[in-house]
């Protein structure tokens, strides 16, 4: 690929990255500066639809910061591009509802795992495989989270593509399947649900790219279903600090 040929839809080229090998991937096109403004150097680079491109660096290693925009087709599109342009290392940083009644609003999910209830993937590999992180980037941000002392869990999200579904699936003419599906994920112990991190592993795991992500729990309609507290947190700052300095093991810098 010509160095300064512009992809469709991300609208970066191998030039405008500098040889960046780790990319940091929000689903919120509003994170994306903020995640770049805590490591040094930080330049918007691009933006175009949902994808909005910052580069800079920590301790020397150069990093993409792109957003995916939310749901797994526009998370497909952005991988693919990344790889074209040769992106190695794919941390994705987001958000997800709590599961189980011990991850509260506030703590980090790393995920190993994710359950393939939406679209995207399926249009990659058939059902029966899993959906699964780079254990590298997994024991990174694990060894991150616990350096910077942040209450973290580690395991499986639930991935679907209607978050309305997820919040009020009686509402739905398929609720008979939306809610016997999530008592049976939450009886096999997933922690979080969201939405990009099973297409982001499947495509991934497709195009030999090493991915992994982090969440913030931002709330648990679990817990508030038992009557524990409703609390809400939306600052994300812990999960992109454990996310940078996952970059950082993974480089040995
Ligand atoms: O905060 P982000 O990374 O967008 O992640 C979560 O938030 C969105 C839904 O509110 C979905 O994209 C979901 O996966
Ligand atoms: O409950 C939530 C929170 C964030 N993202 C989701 O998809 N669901």
């Amino acid at each position: 690929m010509h160095q300064h040929e512009k992809l469709y839809h991300i609208g970066l080229c191998k030039a405008d990255l500098e040889g960046a090998d780790y990319a940091i991937l929000p689903g919120d096109p509003g994170r994306v500066e903020k995640i770049a403004a805590l490591m040094e150097n930080a330049r918007q680079i691009g933006s175009n639809r949902e994808y909005t491109s910052w580069l800079a660096e920590t301790r020397g290693v150069r990093v993409l910061v792109m957003s995916t925009g939310m749901g797994g087709p526009s998370t497909a599109i952005g991988v693919e591009e990344l790889h074209m342009l040769g992106v190695s290392h794919l941390i994705r940083v987001g958000t997800c509802g709590g599961m189980q009644l011990q991850v509260q609003a506030g703590d980090l999910v790393v995920v190993n795992g994710a359950i393939r209830q939406e679209g995207t993937s399926k249009e990659y590999l058939p059902i029966e495989f899993p959906a699964i992180a780079d254990i590298d980037v997994t024991i990174a941000l694990r060894q991150a989270a616990k350096e910077l002392g942040l209450p973290s869990h580690t395991g499986v999200v639930q991935c679907k593509d209607s978050f309305y579904g997820q919040h009020d699936p009686a509402r739905m003419p398929v609720s008979y399947e939306l809610e016997n599906k999530w008592q049976a994920w939450i009886r096999g112990g997933a922690l979080g649900s969201e939405m990009e991190t099973a297409a982001l592993y499947t495509v991934s795991q497709v195009l030999g790219v090493q991915a992994g992500a982090v969440m913030l729990c931002v709330w648990n309609q679990e817990r508030e279903k038992a009557g524990l507290d409703q609390k809400e947190t939306h600052d994300t700052t812990g999960a992109i600090r454990t996310a940078i300095r996952a970059v950082e093991i993974l480089a040995g810098v």
